[in-house]
């Protein structure tokens, strides 16, 4: 099978600083994986570049087939994104949130769009918030929230910055449940950055390591094979939890 998001020699430099180079990976359909590395290795920056936010300086995205440099439309209509702020709007409902992106980009009538929005609210375990404002939530339910407004076109691809951010270690483990149904339920593949070692290894098939002093990717494969059998001080570090030797 083609994988659905393919990574290839990806660079990235502001002005002369190169924060990666000679990235190179292939994510597959139905995976879930983990993006992860200390602060300013470039987690956002790739998330950024998958969906055409920002052009790589050099390399080769495609996502599904299309190339993000030549059909950045077509590679959008793919991806659902959670930015790491969650960013709700504060003034309008859960329902409210969550229909928005079908009002901008289908032409469904509000009763259909309302009607989809409850679903995806219910497949998060939102149903009964539907009428609830942001600040009448929890931070997990913020999360949730955020979620199904991801979920609400109906993406094959769902890319998460941090979902388990400032979160307790209960609700971050009910996140992770959810990811995990939502990928056996939907079948959709997610892309997720997250530092938190007890997510990556709960719901990661594979996960890539992004390092700043090393510009570049430091590791790739399977979190428990890495932290058994890696031998690179920063990834040991990482997933035994020590200072890097
Ligand atoms: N548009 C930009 N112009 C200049 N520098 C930038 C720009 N965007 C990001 N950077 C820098 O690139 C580096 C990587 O940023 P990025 O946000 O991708 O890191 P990150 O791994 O997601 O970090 P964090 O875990 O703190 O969110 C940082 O040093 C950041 O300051």
């Amino acid at each position: 099978m083609a994988p659905l998001i393919s990574i290839q020699n990806v660079a990235q430099k502001f002005g002369t600083r190169t924060i990666f180079k000679n990235v190179s990976f292939n994510i597959e359909p139905g995976e879930i994986f983990a993006i992860l590395g200390g602060s300013g290795c470039g987690k956002s920056t790739l998330l950024k570049q998958i969906i055409g936010l920002l052009a790589p300086t050099s390399g080769q995205i495609t996502v599904a087939g299309h190339s993000v440099a030549d059909e950045v439309e077509a590679v959008r209509k793919t991806i659902g994104v959670m930015f790491q702020s969650g960013a709700l709007f504060g003034s309008m409902t859960l329902l409210e949130n969550v229909a928005l992106p079908l009002a901008v980009f289908t032409d469904l009538p509000a009763a259909a769009r309302n009607e989809v929005a409850r679903i995806k609210l219910a497949l998060v375990g939102l149903g009964a918030a539907a009428a609830r404002l942001p600040a009448e939530i929890s931070g997990g339910m913020v999360k949730r929230a955020a979620i199904a407004r991801a979920l609400a076109l109906d993406p094959p691809i769902l890319l998460l910055d941090e979902p388990s951010a400032g979160l307790d270690p209960i609700t971050s483990a009910e996140i992770d449940r959810l990811i995990l149904d939502l990928r056996d339920t939907l079948g959709a593949t997610f892309v997720v950055v997250t530092h938190e070692l007890p997510s990556i290894l709960a719901i990661a098939g594979r996960c890539a390591m992004l390092d700043a002093k090393a510009q570049g990717l430091i590791a790739l494969g399977q979190p428990r094979e890495l932290q058994a059998n890696s031998t690179i001080p920063m990834v040991k570090a990482f997933f035994n939890r020590e200072t890097p030797s």
